[in-house]
């Protein structure tokens, strides 16, 4: 008997349980609401698990079939400082923009934090999910 959810039918992909993550990537860039902020750069900390299929990287030992983590995080710091958002909303939209479009990864979870944003706490941040395992 066919069960309701069936993963053979086609056009329906599997969901992906691998991921490559960055955490912690440390980028110093313009961004903030006040006139202050647009004239300084201020420390941003970047966490992402990207949805990957990591069977391939791993049978054929080949970076070229890997989300490879070190351009990435150089296209990431590259984007951000560049982009001189005012919030870390529209950094974070922009940055998953570009893992969909130039990377082609399918589902990813973003977290921005501006550790200086708010001297009490020890970071804010915003997080996203985008896109479906
Ligand atoms: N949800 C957000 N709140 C705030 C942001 C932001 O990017 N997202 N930014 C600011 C200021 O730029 C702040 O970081 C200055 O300390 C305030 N709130």
């Amino acid at each position: 008997m066919q069960s309701i959810i069936n993963e053979s039918q086609p056009g329906r992909r599997k969901p992906l349980t691998d991921s490559v993550l960055i955490e912690g990537l440390a980028v110093e860039a313009v961004i903030g609401v006040y006139d202050w902020e647009r004239e300084v750069c201020q420390r941003l900390l970047v966490d992402l698990e990207m949805a990957w299929d990591n069977r391939k990287p791993a049978g054929s030992d080949d970076v070229a079939d890997a989300l490879d983590y070190a351009r990435v995080s150089e296209r990431v710091t590259h984007y951000l400082q560049g982009a001189c958002p005012q919030l870390l909303e529209t950094a974070a939209e922009g940055i998953a923009a570009l893992l969909r479009d130039e990377f082609n990864v399918r589902w990813l979870r973003l977290t921005l934090r501006k550790p200086g944003a708010v001297p009490q706490a020890q970071a804010v941040g915003v997080r996203i999910e985008r896109g479906d395992r």
